[in-house]
C-alpha cells in the first residue's frame, strides 16, 4: 500500500467543497432547493464527518429512510473525505450494507475515511452511525479523472 496523501488546509478544503453548490448531497439551498444540505467537518484523525437529522423527505417505506438516500450520504462522507486530501475524484464503485432500518426522526452521524490509495485509485470507507448503534457501512473506489 502507497503512502496515503496527507490532508491539505481548511481553506484548501473549503474550495474544493464549494466547488458544487447545486449538489444534491450538500448543495447551497438557495442554488438547489432538494439539497439534502449536508455540512461536513474535517477531524484531527483526518477523516470527515457530518450530522443529520432524517427528515420525512428521505423516507421510502413508510417511516424508514430510503436505502438510495442513505447510498447518498455515505457516498457525498467519502468524496468530502477525498476533498480533505486535495483530491477531486469520480465514485467507480460503491457498495453499501444496510445494517438496520432508519427510523425518520433519527439524530445520526455520517462519517468516512480514507484507507488506501493506488495512483489514480482511491478506496474509502463511511459509516452512518449514532452513538449506540451503526447503521449503514460503505466501501468505495474513487478514481480520479482530469476534467471534473
Ligand atoms: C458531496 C459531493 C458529491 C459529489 C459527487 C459524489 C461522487 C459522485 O457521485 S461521482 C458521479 C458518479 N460516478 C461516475 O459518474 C463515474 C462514471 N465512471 C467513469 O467516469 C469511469 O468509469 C471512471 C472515471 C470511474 C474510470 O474510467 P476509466 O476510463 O476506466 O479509467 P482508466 O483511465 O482506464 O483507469 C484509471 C484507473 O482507475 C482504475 N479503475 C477504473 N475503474 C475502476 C473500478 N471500478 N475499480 C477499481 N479501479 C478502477 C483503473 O484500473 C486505473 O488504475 P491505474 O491508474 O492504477 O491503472
Amino acid at each position: 500500500m502507497s503512502e496515503l496523501v496527507p490532508a491539505v488546509a481548511a481553506a484548501n478544503y473549503q474550495s474544493l467543497a464549494a466547488s458544487h453548490q447545486q449538489c444534491i448531497a450538500c448543495g447551497d439551498p438557495q442554488m438547489n432547493p432538494l439539497t439534502l444540505g449536508l455540512r461536513f467537518s474535517t477531524t484531527p484523525a483526518s477523516s470527515v464527518v457530518a450530522d443529520c437529522r432524517i427528515t420525512a423527505a428521505w423516507q421510502g417505506y413508510s417511516g424508514i429512510m430510503h436505502g438510495g438516500v442513505i447510498s447518498t450520504l455515505l457516498d457525498a462522507a467519502m468524496t468530502h473525505c477525498l476533498f480533505h486530501h486535495g483530491v477531486k475524484a469520480l465514485t467507480a464503485e460503491l457498495n453499501v450494507k444496510f445494517v438496520r432500518p432508519v427510523a425518520v426522526g433519527l439524530q445520526l452521524r455520517v462519517s468516512a475515511a480514507l484507507v488506501k490509495q493506488r495512483r489514480a485509485v482511491f478506496w474509502l470507507n463511511a459509516e452512518l452511525a449514532d452513538s449506540s448503534a451503526i447503521y449503514a457501512t460503505a466501501a468505495a473506489k474513487f478514481v480520479t479523472v482530469a476534467e471534473i
